[in-house]
C-alpha cells in the first residue's frame, strides 16, 4: 500500500514521493519575465522535499494573464528565464513543472493585495479580455469581455502549443494545463460563460471543444514519455454540482483518450454565487469519484496540508498525489514536518544532506 513517502512513475516521470507544489501565483513578474523572485521561491521550495514542483499559472500570450505581474511564455527570452528555475528545481531533487493557461474573462486584474479587481479600461496596465461570450463574471470582475471568433479560438490554441514547446525546451518535465478557476478554458466549458451557439458552445461536447483540442494539440508536441495534465474544475458548489460533476467526468475520459495522463481535480470558480464548503481535504472524495469512474490518476489540493489526511488520502487510494499550496508558503520545508508527524525514519533526510546531517545530529530533543 502506498503512502505520502512512496515514490510515483508517471510515464517515464518518477517522483521520490506523493507530494506536489500546487501552481500558486506570485504576482513578481514584469512583461511576462522571471526574474530573483521566482529563482529563489523555487529553489527554496525544491529544496524542502516535494517530489514535484508545479511553476504558477504561466500565460501562453500577453492577454492571457491575470494580472500585468504574471509569468509569461509567449516568447524565448521568458522560456531562458523559466529555463533557469526548471534547473534549479531539479538540481534540488524535485521534478520541474510548470502550469500554462489563460485567464480569459477573469485577465487584466490588479494584483490581489492591490484590489484583485479588473483594472479600469484606460488605465495604463490594463487591457481587454477576451472570452467565450460576452459574458461578464460579475463581481471584482465586473468587465464584459470580447466575444472570441473562430480564428482567436485557433490562435489561443496555438498559443498553447507555443507555449509547450516553450516549456519543453526550458527543461520542463511536467506540463499542466491549467482548465479551472473560472479562466478561459474552463469558462468555455461553463454555462455561466459559455452563450455560443455554434460548435464551441451549447451542448457538453460544444462546451468541452476547445479543452479536448486543446489536450490533443499540446499532446501532439509534448513528447509521449513525459506526464501531459490538467488542472480543472469539476464542480462548482452552486446547488448543481451533480449535472456538473457528471458532465466534467464526461469530459475528462475524452481528456484520457486524447492523451492526458493525470488530473489535478479542482474548483470551477465560474461564478461569483458559488458557496463552498471549504474544510479539510474537503475535495478528496470528489478526486476519488474522478479517479474511480475514468480510470487515471489524480491529484488535489485545498485543504490537503494535514499530513495525517494527506497520507491517509495515498493510503486510501482517493488520489495518486496531493498538491500543497498555501502550507509550502509558511513552511517550505513542509515534508519534513509530514515526516515527523508521520513517523518515517530519519525525517530529516527528506531534506538535502546539507541540512539533514545537522538536523540528526546534536539533538537536545530526547528520542521517543
Ligand atoms: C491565481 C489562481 C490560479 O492560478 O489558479 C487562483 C485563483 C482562484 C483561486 C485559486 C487560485
Amino acid at each position: 500500500m502506498a503512502d505520502l513517502f512512496s515514490s510515483f512513475k508517471l510515464k517515464d516521470i518518477t517522483l521520490k514521493n506523493r507530494i506536489a507544489v500546487a501552481p500558486m501565483c506570485q504576482y513578481q513578474a514584469t512583461d511576462g519575465l522571471s526574474n530573483d523572485w521566482h529563482q529563489v521561491h523555487y529553489t527554496s521550495l525544491a529544496r524542502g522535499g516535494a517530489g514535484l514542483v508545479v511553476v504558477e499559472a504561466t500565460a501562453v500570450s500577453p492577454e492571457g494573464r491575470i494580472t500585468p505581474k504574471c509569468l509569461g511564455l509567449w516568447n524565448d527570452e521568458q522560456a531562458q528565464g523559466l529555463a533557469k528555475v526548471a534547473s534549479a528545481i531539479k538540481n534540488a531533487g524535485a521534478v520541474a513543472g510548470i502550469q500554462i493557461g489563460h485567464a480569459g474573462r477573469k485577465a487584466s486584474a490588479n494584483i490581489p493585495w492591490e484590489g484583485d479587481d479588473h483594472i479600469p479600461n484606460g488605465e495604463g496596465q490594463g487591457w481587454q479580455p477576451i472570452a467565450p461570450s460576452a459574458v461578464a463574471f460579475g463581481a471584482n470582475l465586473p468587465k464584459v469581455p470580447t466575444a472570441m471568433t473562430i480564428e482567436d479560438i485557433e490562435r489561443v490554441k496555438a498559443d498553447f502549443v507555443a507555449a509547450a514547446k516553450r516549456a519543453l525546451a526550458a527543461g520542463f518535465e511536467w506540463l499542466e494545463l491549467h482548465f479551472a478557476h473560472g479562466y478561459l478554458a474552463q469558462s468555455f466549458f461553463s454555462t455561466y460563460a459559455n452563450e455560443r451557439t455554434d460548435q464551441y458552445g451549447g451542448s457538453a461536447e460544444g462546451r468541452g471543444r476547445f479543452l479536448l483540442e486543446t489536450v490533443a494539440a499540446v499532446r501532439d508536441v509534448w513528447p509521449q514519455h513525459l506526464p501531459l495534465t490538467a488542472r480543472f474544475g469539476v464542480i462548482e458548489f452552486d446547488h448543481k454540482d451533480e449535472e456538473t460533476l457528471t458532465e466534467s467526468i464526461a469530459l475528462v475520459k475524452q481528456f484520457k483518450q486524447a492523451g492526458l495522463d493525470m488530473l489535478n481535480v479542482s474548483i470551477c470558480f465560474s461564478t461569483p454565487t458559488a458557496n463552498i464548503p471549504w474544510s479539510p481535504a474537503f475535495l478528496a472524495p470528489i478526486a476519488a469519484r474522478v479517479r474511480q469512474e475514468v480510470g487515471f490518476p489524480v491529484a488535489t489540493s485545498w485543504g490537503m496540508d494535514n499530513p495525517l489526511h494527506a497520507n491517509a488520502a495515498i493510503e486510501d487510494e482517493q488520489m495518486d498525489l496531493v498538491m500543497i499550496g498555501k502550507a509550502f508558503l509558511a513552511n517550505p520545508h513542509w515534508p519534513y514536518q509530514a515526516a515527523q508527524t508521520l513517523k518515517i525514519a530519519r525525517p530529516s533526510w527528506v531534506l538535502p544532506a546539507s541540512y539533514a546531517h545537522w538536523l540528526e545530529r546534536y539533538s537536545t530533543v530526547k528520542a521517543d
